[in-house]
C-alpha cells in the first residue's frame, strides 16, 4: 500500500519550523513534518498538546506565527486559500448541519463546499454518479435517502468522509473520526478508512486521535506531540512504542502492535515483578 509513499514524490503538505502563538502563549513550536502521496499519518498526544491546531494549519484554516506551511506546493499566505481548500478534504465530526438533508445530498454538498445544498444548484450526471459511488464505497448503500437528522454517529462519520472525497482531494484530514462511536461502529469506520486509502493509492491523510485503538491498519507514519512540541516522529512502527508513548503522555503505558492494530494499556498499577524463589527450596 505504501509504494507511492516510498517513491520520493513531492510533499503534499509540509510544515517548516512552525511556531504558533496566541495571546502570548506558545501553542506550537519547532514543528517540522512533511506528508507525501500515499502516506497516512496519525497525530497523537494528550489533551491540549496542539493536535487540532496542527490540523487547522494543514487545512489552511490558520496561518503560523512563524515558519512556513506548504499545502500542495503552495505556501500559505501567498495563494488564495479558498482554491487550495478544495484540494483538501476536511472531515470535521462537528459538522454544523441541522437540516434533514439525505445522505446523498450531504455527500453532494462536498461539490459546493457548503453545509446546506445551494438553492437552485443542480449536480451534473457525473457528480451524481460520483456521489453514488462514494455512498457505495463508504458502505452506505440502501441508506442514501435517509435524513442526516436520524443518522447514527458512525453513519454521519462515513457520510462526511464520502462528502470530503467529492472534490477528489489529494489530502484528507480526519479530526478524531471515531470519537463517540461504539466498538462496532468504530471498527466499521476504520475498515472504511482502510478501503478509501486502498481505492485512492495517491491520497495522503492526517488523522488526529487520542487513542491508539482508533488507528486504522493503513496508518504508515505517526507524530507524537506534547505541550506543542514533537516528541517523536517517523514510521508508525518505529514511533508507536512503549517508551515513546510513555514519554509523550508522561504515564507508564505499554503498547502492543498486533495484526496491524495498536493497543495501549496503563502499567501504573501492575504488581511489581516478583523475584524468583531462591534455588534449593
Ligand atoms: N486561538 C487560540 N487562542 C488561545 N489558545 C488557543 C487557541 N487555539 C488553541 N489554543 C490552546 O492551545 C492548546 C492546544 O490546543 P489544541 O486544540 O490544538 O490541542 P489538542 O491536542 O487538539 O487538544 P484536545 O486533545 O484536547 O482536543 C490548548 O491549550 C488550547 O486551549
Amino acid at each position: 500500500m505504501n509504494s507511492i509513499a516510498d517513491a520520493g514524490a513531492a510533499a503534499v503538505l509540509e510544515l517548516r519550523d512552525v511556531r504558533f502563538v496566541r495571546n502570548g502563549r506558545v501553542i506550537l513550536d519547532d514543528i517540522d513534518f512533511a506528508v507525501h502521496p500515499g502516506e497516512h499519518w496519525a497525530l497523537i498526544g494528550p489533551n491540549g498538546a496542539g493536535k487540532s491546531t496542527i490540523l487547522s494549519l494543514c487545512g489552511a484554516l490558520q496561518h503560523p506565527t512563524a515558519g512556513e506551511v506548504f499545502v500542495l506546493g503552495h505556501r500559505i499566505g501567498r495563494v488564495e486559500l479558498q482554491r487550495l481548500r478544495r484540494s483538501i478534504g476536511h472531515v470535521n465530526p462537528r459538522h454544523p448541519l441541522t437540516s434533514a438533508l439525505s445522505i446523498r445530498d450531504v455527500v453532494l454538498t462536498g461539490v459546493t463546499g457548503t453545509v446546506e445544498l445551494v438553492p437552485r444548484w443542480e449536480p451534473t450526471t457525473a457528480e451524481l454518479g460520483r456521489a453514488n459511488d462514494y455512498v457505495h464505497l463508504l458502505g452506505l448503500d440502501g441508506k442514501a435517502e435517509e435524513p442526516w437528522t436520524t443518522l447514527s454517529q458512525g453513519e454521519r462519520g462515513r457520510t462526511l468522509i464520502a462528502r470530503a472525497l467529492m472534490t477528489d482531494p489529494e489530502l484528507l484530514l480526519l479530526d478524531e473520526p471515531s470519537t463517540g462511536l461504539d466498538v462496532a461502529a468504530r471498527e466499521q469506520l476504520l475498515d472504511t478508512v482502510d478501503r478509501v486509502r486502498i481505492a485512492h493509492p495517491a491520497l495522503a491523510s492526517v488523522l488526529v486521535t487520542h487513542h491508539l485503538e482508533e488507528l486504522p491498519r493503513s496508518t504508515t507514519h505517526a507524530m507524537l506531540l506534547a505541550d506543542g512540541r514533537i516528541t517523536s516522529i517517523g514510521r508508525a512502527t518505529d514511533v508507536l512504542t512503549t517508551a515513546n508513548i510513555t514519554a509523550c503522555f508522561a504515564h507508564p503505558i505499554e503498547i502492543e502492535h498486533r495484526r496491524g492494530r495498536w493497543h495501549a494499556r496503563s502499567t501504573a498499577h501492575d504488581a511489581p515483578a516478583t523475584s524468583p524463589a531462591p534455588a534449593g527450596r
